[in-house]
């Protein structure tokens, strides 16, 4: 069981639209291991972006069992949700979501000083410039967002997901505004990151022949989410 940096057991998202209620993700069974990327493709409106939710504490599963870094989700108040994202989880968005009046080293400062409040400046200027140069944007520190480009900013936001050394990183669909040579060159960088510092990666992405780069490869179809190969260690 704690081999697993997350996990879910028959996990059900149920939201109401109007009067109605969707059953959005159904009896989900998932775990996914330290240093394990795992791809989830499927429809659009399949589920995917909700799975990613459910899994990084921003919606609460209806039933069923969310544990993440040992800790089970269910229960826990807003604070400790708050806690566990803090402490377990990068998350990285289609749409770089950087603040455009901060430099690329504040936006990824802001993120570890967010995260660890009693981090001393020096230690959070020092390792927000690591994870600038991890990304190979060293030279880029003091520009901002409006001055790089799109795979920079995209970058820069990978930095930011990982400054706080999450355990778990939820990437949803994160090369899907860059150019083909440009989101390859993202997503080897992640894979880098992930293996060199045992991070699982849990990725949503419409590009097939990305998820096929994963260690395992699911789908989500209709809430329902199902295997599609796994590759041999
Ligand atoms: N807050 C909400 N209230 C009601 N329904 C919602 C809410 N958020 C999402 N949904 C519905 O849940 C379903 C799954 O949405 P989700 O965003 O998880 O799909 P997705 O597979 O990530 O799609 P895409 O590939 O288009 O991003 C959709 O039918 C969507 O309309």
């Amino acid at each position: 069981m704690t081999d697993f940096i997350a996990q879910t057991q028959g996990m059900n998202l149920h939201l109401s639209s109007g009067k109605e209620s969707l059953h959005i993700l159904k009896d989900i069974t998932f775990a996914i291991s330290p240093g394990e990327v795992v791809s989830i493709v499927g429809p659009s409106g399949s589920g995917k972006t909700s799975m990613l939710m459910v899994m990084g504490g921003l919606e609460r599963a209806s039933s069923g069992l969310v544990d993440v870094g040992g800790a089970t989700l269910s229960g826990m108040n807003e604070d400790e949700l708050a806690e566990i994202r803090r402490s377990n989880i990068g998350i990285l968005f289609q749409n770089f979501h950087l603040i455009p009046s901060m430099t690329a080293l504040e936006n990824v400062a802001l993120a570890l000083d967010i995260a660890f409040d009693d981090l001393p400046l020096s230690e959070i200027r020092s390792r927000a410039r690591a994870a600038l140069a991890a990304v190979g944007l060293a030279a880029r520190e003091n520009h901002l967002p409006s001055a790089l480009s799109g795979g920079e900013q995209q970058r820069v936001g990978l930095a930011r997901a990982i400054v706080t050394r999450p355990k778990l990183l939820l990437a949803d669909e994160p090369t899907g505004n860059l150019d083909q040579e440009t989101a390859t060159s993202a997503i080897d960088l992640l894979f880098d990151l992930a293996r060199a510092n045992g991070m699982a990666v849990l990725l949503i992405t419409h590009d097939n022949a990305l998820a096929r780069r994963a260690d395992r490869q699911m789908r989500m179809d209709r809430g329902e989410l199902s295997q599609l190969s796994a590759v041999a260690a």
